[in-house]
């Protein structure tokens, strides 16, 4: 396994991959040198799941031999080009699998690989890094997965297999699509919601006045946009999403934390795509469009005050 990209996501599940008895190197940036002098620190509820890497590269390099899979945790950012960061770890036959948030992101990465199987995984984590090559796993940790576009294939039920192997649960869909648009009905309003509430947590969203109808009319707008997508979400999936919600400590969602932490958040994946689609089907998405146009001056800004 190659795991590009090993911040949070990556090297949490990197260590579970490790525990299945698996082979794991892991390409980094910023964190080659602290990962190749002392590896991944990794708190857990799991236990403790620090390890090494089999072996640690830098962006660029390249192998003798392709491997089995290449696992992609990067964050879906306009800058980042995501076909050409896989390019040198990417064999004939090497299967590609993502674990990153957002609606239609596989497209840019299949049309680079258009004859390797693609196998799609949604995270329900709560994880983070708190300096380099430590993370604190914090709670959850299942992955919902399926061939992309869709169906289950073999090569899925393999690595499914092996993630089960080091402990964790597994939902296996014959849609990975459909469930893409089920997280982004939690995604799409919440984690922008945080980030112009200044990083607020779910509590605060939810109990604020006028906050959980907000919250609701964005869902809908999610709603209405999956459907006109062929993705019918069922009558009661907001009022069972914002009763989950209420069910969970208050908790920072992931854009929340690049937001407070000053780095690029995944606006387009995760809102600006549901926006693009909206406007494809003519749907109308008042309040996701003000969201979008709100957090994209932010990044403007940002940009111009950095
Ligand atoms: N954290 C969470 O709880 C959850 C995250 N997700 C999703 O998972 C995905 C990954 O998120 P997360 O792990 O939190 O993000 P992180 O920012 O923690 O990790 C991203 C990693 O990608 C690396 N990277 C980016 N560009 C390159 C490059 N050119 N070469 C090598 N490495 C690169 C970063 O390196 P560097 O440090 O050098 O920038 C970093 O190690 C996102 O789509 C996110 O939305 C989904 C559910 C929950
Ligand atoms: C659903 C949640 C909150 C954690 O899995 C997430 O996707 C995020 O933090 O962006």
């Amino acid at each position: 396994m190659v795991m590009v990209g090993a911040g949070a996501i990556g090297s949490f599940y990197g260590a579970i991959l490790k525990r299945a008895g698996c082979h794991v190197s892991v390409v980094l940036r910023s964190e080659y040198d602290v990962v190749r002098e002392k590896g991944f620190s990794i708190d857990s509820p799991l236990g403790d799941l620090s390890y090494q890497p089999d072996a640690v590269y830098r962006d660029g390099e390249t192998l003798e031999q392709a491997p089995d899979y290449v696992i992609c945790c990067v964050k879906v950012l306009p800058g980042v080009d995501r076909g050409a960061l896989l390019k040198p770890w990417v064999g004939e036959h090497t299967r590609i699998v993502l674990i990153e948030n957002g609606i239609d992101i596989e497209r840019a990465v299949a049309d680079v690989f258009p004859a390797n199987p693609l196998i799609s995984c949604l995270a329900f984590i709560a994880v983070s890094r708190t300096e380099p090559g430590r993370i604190e796993h914090k709670a959850f940790g299942q992955l919902t997965m399926g061939t992309w576009p869709d169906g289950i294939s073999d090569d899925c039920r393999a690595i499914a297999a092996l993630f089960e192997a080091g402990g964790i649960n597994i939902k296996l869909s014959e849609s990975v699509v459909a469930e893409r648009w089920r997280k982004s009905l939690w995604n799409t309003p919440f984690n922008p919601l945080s980030v112009l509430a200044g990083g607020a947590d779910t509590v605060t969203m939810l109990d604020t006045e006028g906050g959980e109808a907000l919250v609701r009319e964005m869902m809908a707008e999610v709603v209405a946009v999956a459907a006109a997508d062929g993705h019918p979400m069922p009558e009661d999936a907001i009022d069972k999403n914002i009763a989950g919600t209420r069910k969970m400590p208050a908790y920072r969602n992931s854009m929340a934390l690049d937001y407070l932490n000053g780095r690029p958040m995944e606006i387009d994946a995760i809102l600006g795509n549901v926006v693009a689609i909206a406007q494809q089907h003519g749907v109308a998405v008042p309040r996701l469009e003000t969201m979008r146009a709100a957090l994209a001056m932010r990044d403007v800004q940002a940009a111009k005050d950095n």
